[in-house]
């Protein structure tokens, strides 16, 4: 790891819970052209004159209620990584941000006052699954910040790794311990997307949400299909712990707006399931790599209460890796293979 650098880059938070931080994170998030993919003149009237104005206010509160001390979940678990990788490896690790702080510049310029003569940097999208709207944009934005810059080092960017063996190792360990409680079924909630965003990264134009099972045919679009990429894990995890086909399924969280989006719909699962016996439920969310917002707002606190008012008994969600060693681990082996 001689003259080389990691960056690990996640979404983003607001800076603060105020309102206008909470507005300010969601304006540049969603006109992002890979999140709100409409024309720009709409796409700025429509965040800045319906969304932002009213759900700036309402994320503030949830964000409030999951704030630590040390400043927003995503952060610092984020950090927390940095910290824990930097053990592991020789080479200086910093951290960027898609939105908000910090700028993807100053993780590059980080890197370099450490390491002057720095050759190569290695991108590390804190995203197991490739989307538009997530994976995507991550690495263009890191790409088109180090053009811009007119940085000499190399830019070497991590690919999907939602099969990587050492990927799937972490996921597994660190929901086995979960699985000695008493539990009906098991669920693996992930961030939606809008069904035009798979349709539009679909590389054949003729496959996904197309072909009947379309995620279980094997396609080329595979290699850009979120669907499918998170289809994949879930069989794969699954059946590294053992867990019964039926003791197990997949939604997706987190809809924004009346487009259609993947489904199932991880609230209205949550609704269903104690009416089809489903009474103690575990909940796991893999598209996310540090808890934040999705999962300690969304699924521990308002999708349980939704669950155990629908008639359910226990709801467990099941951290996210965070800190995991085997997470760490997980991240060595694969920056190693990608130099
Ligand atoms: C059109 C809207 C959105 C798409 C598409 C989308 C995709 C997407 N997002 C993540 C990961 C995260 N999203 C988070 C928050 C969040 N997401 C959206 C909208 C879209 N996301 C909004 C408006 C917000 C802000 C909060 C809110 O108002 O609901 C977060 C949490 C950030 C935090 O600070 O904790 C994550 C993480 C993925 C992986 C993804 C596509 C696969
Ligand atoms: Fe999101
Ligand atoms: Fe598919």
């Amino acid at each position: 790891m001689h003259k080389k650098g990691i960056v690990l880059m996640n979404l983003g938070s607001p800076d603060s819970t105020a309102v206008k931080d909470v507005r300010r994170y969601l304006n540049e998030f969603l006109m992002d052209e890979r999140v709100i993919d409409i024309p720009k003149l709409l796409r700025f009237l429509l965040v800045r004159g319906i969304i932002s104005p009213f759900r700036a206010p309402k994320s503030a509160k949830a964000y409030k209620s999951i704030w630590w001390e040390e400043g927003s979940p995503l952060i610092v678990l984020t950090q927390q990584l940095q910290a824990a990788l930097q053990h592991a490896v020789t080479a200086p690790v910093t951290i960027a941000m898609r939105y908000g702080n910090p700028h993807p510049k100053k993780a590059y310029d980080e890197l370099l006052a450490k390491v002057p003569e720095l050759e190569e940097v290695i991108v590390v999208p804190l995203y197991p699954h490739y989307a538009m709207s997530s994976y995507e944009t991550a690495v263009e934005y890191a790409k088109e910040i180090h053009a811009q810059e007119n940085y000499a080092f190399k830019l070497t960017i991590l690919p999907p790794y939602y099969k990587h063996e050492s990927y799937l190792d972490a996921l597994a360990s660190s929901i086995q311990p979960y699985l000695n409680e008493e539990y009906d079924h098991i669920l693996f909630s992930y961030h939606g997307v809008p069904e035009r965003h798979i349709r539009k990264g679909d590389t054949t134009g003729c496959h996904c949400l197309k072909v009947d099972n379309c995620c279980e045919v094997d396609s080329p679009a595979h290699a850009q299909c979120y669907r499918h990429q998170c289809v994949t894990t879930t069989h794969l995890v699954a059946g590294m712990l053992g867990i019964p086909k039926e003791k197990y399924s997949f939604s997706f969280q987190s809809r924004l707006g009346q487009d259609e989006w993947l489904k199932p719909y991880t609230a209205k699962r949550l609704e269903e399931m104690p009416k089809e016996g489903i009474k103690k439920l575990l909940v796991a969310c893999p598209a996310f790599v540090s808890d934040c917002l999705e999962t300690l707002e969304e699924i521990a606190e308002e999708g349980k209460e939704e669950f155990i008012h629908a008639g359910g008994e226990s709801f467990t969600m099941i951290p996210c890796l965070n800190v995991h060693p085997k997470w760490v681990e997980a991240i060595v082996d694969m920056v190693e293979e990608a130099v």
